[in-house]
């Protein structure tokens, strides 16, 4: 595992941007996979930017996103999609149609997203945040190192979490569609990214855990080519 230890969030962000940029400006119609929630927002600032300044472009990028909550259609201002395309998609040069999130609403057949995902060559950079509870992309404690994309149930701490999106804690979808770790395993290389202070347990477990379905990010231990860029709270309890 590499591991990149900066200072702060602003760091976090242009550390990212520049590894994916060198990768998408290297490799042809590249994959990327992509992840939502506040860790990811610099590093999209700074692609945005990069874009804006002519260094990059991503009009042959496909993309597929992580996770979606379900219940959440992509109109709902705290579904995935909406994230994904004011964060990011709609300031870039992007081809919408090459930018897929889990649908929220048809859940019937979510293995179905794997499929689409090997039908397009597989991803070839994932990018990842991670849970206070290790989690990445939805798959939470427990979660089995064989799953694929399916719809899983989101633990009391996530919904905690992730409540101060909302307008209350009820309004926090209970279930979400998710990339299975076996998903994400697939991927070809893997940027995560951990950004403050109640993330160090979890990127501790991450790098010098022992691999268990307890801390679902210790499964990134078996794959060959992770990277993570942290900050120094994010490092504060590394060996
Ligand atoms: N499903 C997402 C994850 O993909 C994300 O990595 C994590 C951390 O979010 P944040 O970056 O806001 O701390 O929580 C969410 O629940």
């Amino acid at each position: 595992m590499n591991i990149i230890k900066v200072k702060n969030d602003a760091e976090v962000g242009i550390e990212a941007a520049k590894i994916i940029i060198n990768k998408v400006n290297t490799q042809h119609n590249i994959t990327l996979g992509l992840a939502t929630g506040s860790t990811p927002l610099s590093t999209y600032k700074n692609l945005i930017k990069n874009y804006q300044d002519k260094k990059v472009s991503f009009s042959d990028v496909k993309t597929f996103n992580l996770d979606e909550y379900k219940g959440l259609d992509g109109n709902h201002d705290q579904s995935y999609r909406y994230f994904m395309d004011h964060n990011f998609f709609n300031h870039i040069d992007i081809k919408k149609e090459n930018t897929k999130v889990p649908s929220g609403i048809d859940t019937l057949h979510p293995e179905k997203y794997d499929e689409l995902i090997a039908q397009n060559g597989g991803i070839d950079l994932q990018l990842l945040g991670i849970g206070i509870n290790g989690h990445i992309g939805f798959n939470e404690p427990g979660a089995s190192f064989d799953s694929l994309t399916s719809v899983v149930d989101l633990t009391p701490l996530t919904i905690e979490a992730n409540a101060r999106f909302f307008a209350s804690k009820n309004d926090v979808p209970t279930q979400a569609v998710s990339m299975g770790l076996k998903t994400i395993m697939q991927a070809k290389s893997i940027l995560l990214l951990a950004i403050g202070e109640n993330k160090a347990e979890a990127v501790s477990h991450l790098v010098n855990g022992q691999i268990s379905q307890e801390w679902p990010c210790t499964i990134l231990q078996n794959h060959p080519n992770v990277t993570i860029i942290i900050d120094e709270a994010a490092a504060s309890k590394l060996k």
